[in-house]
């Protein structure tokens, strides 16, 4: 999952820009939020409450349209989460988080660590098996992309309806940005993941969101675990995509892993601040070279596959395998992922049912270690030869080979 979604939207810039001009004479009173009083961030003067429960406030009172972003502080009046948006959003987003139960505590398997110049690091506390459920979390701070400001009051709005500990917990995320941007939207240029809206929105790109402990995760060039938003409980989880050692750091790709290890750096110097060196991006000389070829290989399919063409044009079932086979190699499971639905497809395309077979087991097999024993169409599987899905994890996780002949009725 790639970060950063802030440059991607050209809805509100215009408007969000007038709103560093302040002007103090049009504050009320009213418009301070409720129960804190000892918040470190204070609403601009241009915001206005529009309603204390749900708590609602928007942006800018000199621009109310159906267009004007407006502040859910959820939920009232002592807010762990701000969502910003249009006001039509808001209210449907606020109806959506009222149904929602809170999420179950868990006792994550790892700790949060200083781990020198990165900063701090998410290390496993004990051994974690390939598709766990490491975490699942409700974000901060959620907002509509496009949004870009220079603002620092309109960011401070943002923040000041949430409780102390939320402001304080966004607070202490890294902003490895330059002083310029602001310490606002530095930490959410630094740690934004992608949410997905709950509902209908006209908006069909990601919405950055920030949480406490998954934007803890440092990057690698080939992650272990595989971060994706369920829309379901409007959460971040986080799945081991292969087995995780005891004292073992737990890492994420923050950009396109299928590209080289040159781009790859060159992104995250651009816009992540550091230089990468994970063990992909300092291996010697020659396997750096073999390592960027087949991952441009992997590259070249995929923009083959743009439009969603699960098959690109000529593909043949070898090329998808030896694709495959590269993305094992350089351990990148949701590239393979990908190329197990695309060789499928063509195996069925030739009428060759083996080999679709094969795909079909190795995909579902990719699916649990990306999305965990939740996933439908692995719990489907399960359910199809009468397994629970641990059982079924096993039988596709033994160090034995996998009896693909076993699978046969998926087929039919
Ligand atoms: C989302 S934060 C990750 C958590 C962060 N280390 C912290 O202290 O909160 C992203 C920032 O962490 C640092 N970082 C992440 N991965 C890194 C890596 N592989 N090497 C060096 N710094 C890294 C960079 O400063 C990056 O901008």
């Amino acid at each position: 999952m790639k970060r950063g979604f802030l440059n991607t939207g050209k809805t509100n810039r215009i408007r969000l820009n007038d709103l560093s001009q302040g002007h103090p004479t049009t504050h009320r009173s009213g418009a301070s939020p409720p129960e804190h009083s000892d918040a470190n961030f204070k609403l601009s003067s241009f915001s206005r409450t529009y309603s204390r429960s749900p708590y609602i406030v928007s942006a800018d009172h000199r621009v109310l349209d159906t267009t004007s972003i407006h502040f859910l502080f959820h939920p009232a009046p002592s807010a762990d989460l701000v969502f910003v948006d249009t006001l039509p959003n808001i209210l449907l987003f606020e109806a959506f988080m009222s149904r929602l139960p809170p999420l179950p505590a868990e006792s994550p398997p790892f700790i949060i660590r200083d781990c020198g110049h990165k900063g701090v690091g998410v290390f496993a506390r004990h051994a974690i098996g390939r598709g766990d459920l490491i975490i699942r979390e409700r974000p901060v701070y959620v907002s509509r992309p496009g949004i870009v400001t220079s603002s620092g009051t309109f960011y401070e709005s943002a923040l000041a309806g949430l409780s102390v500990s939320a402001q304080s917990s966004f607070m202490s995320m890294r902003n490895a940005q330059p002083p310029v941007v602001g310490p606002i939207l530095g930490r959410i240029q630094t740690n934004a993941l992608a949410a997905k809206p709950p509902f209908g929105s006209e908006v069909k790109s990601h919405y950055p969101a920030l949480f406490p402990r998954l934007c803890r995760l440092n990057h690698d060039c080939t992650p272990n675990t595989h971060y994706s938003f369920s829309t379901e409980t409007f959460s971040g989880q986080l799945f081991a995509v292969r087995p995780i050692q005891v004292g073992e750091e737990l890492t994420l790709g923050y950009v396109d892993l299928a590209a080289p290890r040159e781009i790859r750096k060159k992104g995250l110097r651009a816009k992540y601040m550091f230089e990468c060196t994970c063990s992909t991006c300092e291996l010697p000389v020659e396997q750096a070279l073999v390592s960027d070829i087949r991952r441009r290989e992997i590259a070249r399919y995929f923009l083959k596959m743009a439009d969603g063409k699960k098959i690109p044009d000529g593909a043949t079932l070898g090329e998808a395998k030896q694709l495959i086979q590269y993305a094992r190699d350089e351990g990148l499971t949701e590239a393979l992922s990908i190329l197990l639905v695309s060789a499928l497809r063509i195996a069925r395309r030739d009428g060759n049912y083996e080999e679709e077979l094969k795909c079909v087991v190795d995909s579902v097999s990719c699916v649990r270690a990306l999305e965990g024993n939740e996933a439908m169409t692995f719990q489907a599987m399960a359910r199809r030869f009468g397994l629970t899905p641990g059982e079924l994890g096993q039988v596709l996780d033994s160090e034995e080979p996998i009896d693909y002949g076993r699978f046969r009725p998926l087929l039919r």
